[in-house]
């Protein structure tokens, strides 16, 4: 039995994901304090929405997907119910496998996750680090439940923090790329439907060429860029603007933030 803790925008996501790749409504508890969202919840997946205690006593892998902030009180909360045999994960950006591992009972093998939101559509990337008392085969069920809902990675604990700045809040990256070149196309007449289609496919398009041709990017770029041409211009004018240097700093700033958020 899986219980997922907190149901919001990542939770649902995964829970949605998961119940659309198989998992049975009734292999699943949910909690959630919020009556009107526990309602909702119940409605849209027919899965029962019980208390974190109960989550903990009646599940053996634990999902942990509440804030970063509210993380340490519900350890501290389900901590007298769980045990070595239970399977801890957390999907909170910037919690360690210590500070985890510190508010449960002694042997609890935990696994730090870092999803994306893409997995509600079965395309997410995930990437796993194991703690202390995390062997491989708690590695491998982390491994076949986010599996569910896209890829899964195994990366070394240290990359965690760069993992959330990339795939972690990535989908945002691309989708403020998609907005501004809409809000662009709209800007010069054309009609908001038509840019946003436009813009869909485009960034569909060139992903799968990312991803499908094993190219590097600067290949792929070049392919586009006619000598004199439309890119080229486009091009200089985002190399004028510092958009490579904004963002690797955003990439940065969202590495710190990771890092910091294990010592709110
Ligand atoms: N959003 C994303 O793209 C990603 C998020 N994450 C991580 O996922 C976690 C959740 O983020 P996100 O979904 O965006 O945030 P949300 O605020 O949407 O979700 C948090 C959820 O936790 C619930 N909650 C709060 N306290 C408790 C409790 N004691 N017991 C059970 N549920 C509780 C909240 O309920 P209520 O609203 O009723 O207070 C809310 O539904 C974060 O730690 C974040 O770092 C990781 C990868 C990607
Ligand atoms: O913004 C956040 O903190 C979370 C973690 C990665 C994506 N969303």
């Amino acid at each position: 039995m899986i219980a997922i803790i907190g149901a919001g925008k990542m939770g649902e996501a995964l829970l949605a994901g998961m119940l659309a790749k198989g998992h049975a409504p009734q292999d699943v508890l949910v909690t959630e304090p919020r009556e009107d969202h526990a309602e909702e919840l119940r409605g849209r997946y027919g899965v029962e929405v019980v208390t974190a205690a109960d989550a903990a006593k009646r599940a053996d892998t634990l999902l942990l997907a509440l804030k970063p902030q509210d993380m340490v009180s519900l350890l501290d909360e389900l901590a007298p119910y769980l045990s070595p045999a239970h399977l801890v994960i957390s999907v909170a950006a910037g919690i360690t496998t210590a500070v985890l591992e510190g508010h449960l009972p002694t042997g609890t093998p935990v696994v730090r996750a870092m999803p994306n939101t893409p997995a509600l559509m079965g395309r997410g990337m995930t990437a796993v680090a194991g703690g202390a008392h995390t062997g491989g085969a708690h590695l491998d069920r982390a491994e076949a439940l986010l599996g569910t809902v896209g890829e899964v990675v195994r990366v070394g604990e240290q990359h965690m923090d760069t993992v959330t700045a990339i795939s972690g809040s990535g989908p945002a990256y691309f989708y403020f790329i998609a907005e501004t070149m809409i809000e662009a196309g709209v800007a010069m007449g054309m009609p908001r439907a038509t840019a946003q289609r436009l813009v869909g496919q485009t960034i569909t398009g060139a992903a799968a060429m990312l991803t499908d041709s094993g190219e590097h990017p600067v290949v792929l770029r070049e392919a586009v860029t006619s000598p004199g041409g439309t890119t080229a211009a486009a091009l200089r004018e985002l190399e004028r603007h510092g958009v490579r240097t904004a963002f690797t700093d955003a990439i940065e700033a969202a590495r710190d933030r990771s890092n910091a958020l294990s010592g709110d």
